[in-house]
């Protein structure tokens, strides 16, 4: 079996919440609550769940941008946790990170050339005499003209801003980008150019890259393998294909908006998500969907269900739900076949 570029394993972050007069910790927030994943060379990762499900802080604690509560993280097959300061600095220019607001990440003050030929400076990776010509070829790249570099962020469009975040991370030789909500604020023409960008780097350079989207349009677009995840859990993982195709639990289901809801009389009505989220500082005993789930029973509200495989032959498909094969059994598993069984 070949080593995944990257694995984390039983992943934590908690943020303390402190208060009270001694501004002592009174509980902690579990936004990222014992997951684990691997990325293989050359793939895309997403993970997509709604706002406050952990994306975000899973996408910086792998990187060690905040230090994971608990954990293991392998990049390379190296362990990533135990580098020295100066050894992460050194593995830091391999794993880069986009941000959803490209204008927030850039500095105004400087152009766009100082801003790239920083980013080679701080990590050693291109002598200083070859980075202007590193930084045409840059523009170049992700479809900017080299003329340009001599510009302000403030001068560029959203989608162009976007673009040189991208140089940026590449102007290191990275070889895992996470991207997170990168493409959210681009409207939807400018979305796809974006995306379609990222698609031709990978097959250039051989990039992998783990992508934070809440947008399943987005994540079905760009995706080899999907992880679902609910109130810092993995509720679900598996091919694009599997997960798109056949959902297992019932929260990618209504995410995917395809089930109907579990009374007879109203079959062909989907799961509509209600309600917020709980807060992951006091989150629901036993499964944490169990609240806003039409198929809850109390083994749900008492017991974790651990991430299972799934029967289908779409590889490896897992989900943690207690009744996923009476679901299916009832249900089938995609909108298309249960469609096919309510009309027979
Ligand atoms: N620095 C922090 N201190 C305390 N709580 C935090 C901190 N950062 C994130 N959280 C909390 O952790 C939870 C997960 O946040 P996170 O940003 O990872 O979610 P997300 O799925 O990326 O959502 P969004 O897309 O809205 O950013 C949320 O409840 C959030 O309020």
């Amino acid at each position: 079996m070949t080593t995944p570029l990257f694995e984390t394993k039983n992943l934590k972050k908690y943020f303390p919440v402190k208060g009270g007069v001694l501004n002592r910790k009174m509980a902690d927030v579990k936004a990222v609550d014992d997951i684990s994943f691997s990325i293989n060379e050359g793939e895309t990762l997403s993970i997509v769940g709604e706002s406050g499900c952990g994306k975000s802080t899973t996408g910086r604690a792998i990187l060690r941008l905040e230090e994971p509560t608990d954990g293991e993280i392998y990049f390379e097959g190296e362990d990533f946790r135990n580098l020295s300061k100066a050894d992460l600095r050194k593995k830091r220019k391999d794993m880069q990170i986009i941000f959803q607001d490209p204008f927030a990440s850039l500095n105004p003050r400087q152009k766009v050339k100082q801003i790239l030929d920083e980013a080679m400076a701080i990590q050693g990776v291109v002598p200083k005499n070859d980075r202007p010509k590193r930084i045409r070829e840059l523009m170049d790249v992700v479809g900017l003209r080299p003329q340009q570099a001599e510009r302000y962020p403030h001068e560029f469009s959203g989608g162009q801003r976007q673009r040189i975040g991208i140089a940026r991370a590449l102007s290191v030789d990275p070889k895992l980008i996470v991207c997170d909500e990168a493409v959210s604020a681009l409207d939807v023409s400018t979305q796809a150019q974006v995306l379609n960008l990222l698609r031709d780097l990978q097959k250039k350079y051989g990039l992998t890259y783990l992508f934070i989207s809440h947008d399943l349009g987005v994540v079905r677009h760009i995706s080899d393998r999907v992880v679902v995840m609910y109130l810092g859990k993995i509720v679900e993982i598996g091919d694009k294909k599997a997960l798109f195709d056949e959902p297992r639990h019932p929260y990618t289901r209504a995410l995917l908006s395809a089930i109907p809801v579990p009374d007879p009389e109203r079959k062909s009505e989907r799961i509509v998500l209600e309600g917020d989220v709980p807060s992951p500082l006091d989150p629901p005993s036993g499964c944490r969907f169990h609240t806003r789930c039409p198929f809850a029973t109390d083994i749900c509200k008492q017991e974790d269900p651990d991430l299972r495989e799934t029967d289908d032959a779409n590889g490896d498909h897992r989900a943690a739900c207690h009744h996923m094969e009476e679901i299916v059994a009832q249900y089938g598993t995609s909108q298309k076949k249960t469609a096919a069984a309510e009309k027979e």
